[in-house]
């Protein structure tokens, strides 16, 4: 998700924020103790995948008084959210930003008491001119952008008249669904300049606009109340403790019994049962299964049963957007709180400014260009160079997520007649399993709110077969 946002925006939402944090001191939610958990020698369910719709789908399935054994592929949870360090500095290397209109993971950090941060309010934007790129009055720079970002998204009301159904005008949106971003933009007529602010803010979602479905837009500003300074808003706060931190407070409630290190290979249901093999040769069975894996990764395990047509499909075609990367960098010269917002093509679409270090700056930056090496100095230094001539990149560390075995994609942005064609279908349970990721969330689908919100779906789907 690229970020942005006006001095103006920022400071007010932060006033709410602040009520809206002192009140949640109060409700604070403490973990039960570890001597509360039953004995680990069996479990109702097993849970695929410590994102955050495993963590969450866990502790649901915990407070339903079931025994929960979560396995994870990885040697840390969080999935596609990773809190870890750079130049010294707490960094994310995923999904980080979170918003008061994202209720299930605001309530989240209310709830865990642990704060909330906010970025540096935007001083500059250094948007696309005619023939470059120039500095803009931040109020200017995203309130053009705003205004074409509303022009462009001017069905969205009639489209997704509630945003968490957003299939309620499925009649309607079977014809704009085949639709992708490249050609609401084509149909727009936009001034080649127009192109470039508006591409500056699209051109990074889907991984291009040739990819995107133009109705996932649409569903993004619905979510948004259609309003630019809250589309803008929600890349602004930050859990102070870090992502990996509240999925760990979200697990340590789930009182689970998780196995990292063990990719799961096969699951299999007998009917009675559901036996789940990992490639560390592990076998373990339980009376249901929350597949909690990003839906790139489905068609690498098998099912017995095997996946729908659908569910492989999904897999194949891909929700979570195969180019996503993200990378850190610190640059010599500090360009003040600037943010940077390219056109469609370039190597770095976004970035955004994080930190004044003593003698630097620490940046963040998103791309969808797979010629860039992210974790490559000079290669950055190049892409920076296309936008601020005398950059200088002192050090870069980048991730790039469709080219991670766990994830096979960054967050989820559908292509188009996913929303139609599909959606519906993958939510639905296979038998004993169920499905949980942000991928195929009603709402905030590409959110960790969605993630949220599918694991409690899926966790509801499942529960029926280990009720004790
Ligand atoms: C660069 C980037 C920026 C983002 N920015 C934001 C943002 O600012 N705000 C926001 O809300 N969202 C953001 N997102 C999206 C958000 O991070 C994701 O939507 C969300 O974290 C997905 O959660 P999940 O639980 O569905 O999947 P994941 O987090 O991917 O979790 C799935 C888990 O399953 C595990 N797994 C995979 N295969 C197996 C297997 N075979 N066996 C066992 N385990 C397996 C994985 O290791 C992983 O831990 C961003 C994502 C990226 C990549």
């Amino acid at each position: 998700m690229s970020g942005t946002k006006t001095s103006g925006i920022a400071l007010s939402r932060r006033g709410v924020l602040t009520a809206a944090t002192a009140a949640a001191a109060h409700t604070v939610l403490r973990p039960p103790s570890a001597s509360a958990a039953p004995a680990r020698t069996a479990s109702d369910v097993i849970v695929v995948g410590a994102g955050f719709a495993g963590v969450t789908a866990a502790r649901a399935l915990r407070r339903r008084g079931l025994r929960v054994r979560v396995l994870e592929a990885r040697n840390r949870i969080g999935g596609r959210t990773w809190t870890t360090t750079f130049e010294g500095e707490q960094v994310e290397m995923g999904g980080v930003w979170v918003d008061p209109l994202q209720t299930h993971v605001w309530r989240e950090i209310e709830n865990q008491g642990t704060g909330i941060v906010a970025d540096p309010a935007a001083e500059r934007a250094l948007f696309p001119t005619a023939t470059g790129f120039g500095y803009y009055h931040p109020e200017e720079a995203f309130g053009w952008q705003g205004a074409l970002l509303a022009r462009f998204s001017e069905r969205a009301r009639e489209l997704f008249p509630d945003a968490a159904n957003p299939l309620v005008r499925a009649d309607l949106l079977r014809r704009v669904d085949p639709q992708t971003i490249r050609d609401r933009l084509d149909a727009m007529r936009l001034s080649v300049l127009d192109e470039k602010w508006l591409t500056g803010a699209t051109g990074g979602l889907g991984g291009g606009s040739e990819r995107g479905a133009y109705t996932q837009f649409l569903h993004l500003w619905a979510l948004c109340n259609h309003n630019a300074d809250q589309y803008y808003g929600i890349n602004t706060y930050r859990p102070a403790s870090g992502m990996t931190s509240l999925a760990r407070a979200i697990l340590t409630e789930a009182a689970a019994d998780v196995r990292l290190n063990s990719p799961v290979r096969s699951i299999i249901d007998t009917g009675r049962e559901v036996v789940v093999r990992t490639r560390t040769g592990a076998s373990y069975t339980a009376t249901s299964v929350v597949v909690a894996v990003p839906v790139n990764v489905w068609n690498t395990i098998e099912f017995s049963p095997g996946l729908t047509v659908e569910r492989r499909r999904a897999s194949s075609q891909t929700f979570g957007v195969p180019t996503a990367q993200k990378l850190w960098l610190r640059l010599r010269t500090s360009l003040g709180n600037t943010y940077v917002h390219t056109p469609e093509g370039y190597p770095i679409h976004t970035l955004v400014p994080i930190k004044q270090l003593a003698d630097s700056q620490l940046m963040v930056g998103f791309s969808g260009d797979q010629r860039l090496d992210v974790n490559n100095v000079a290669q950055v230094e190049r892409a920076v160079r296309l936008v601020v001539p005398d950059a200088t990149v002192l050090a870069v560390r980048g991730q790039h997520w469709g080219a991670d075995p766990h994830a096979l994609g960054g967050g989820a942005f559908r292509r188009p007649r996913q929303l139609t064609g599909l959606l519906n279908a993958v939510q639905l349970p296979h038998g004993r399993i169920s499905f949980a990721t942000s991928d195929i969330a009603s709402g905030w689908s590409g959110y960790v709110d969605g993630a949220m919100e599918s694991g409690l779906r899926a966790a509801e789907q499942v529960a029926r077969f280990a009720s004790r």
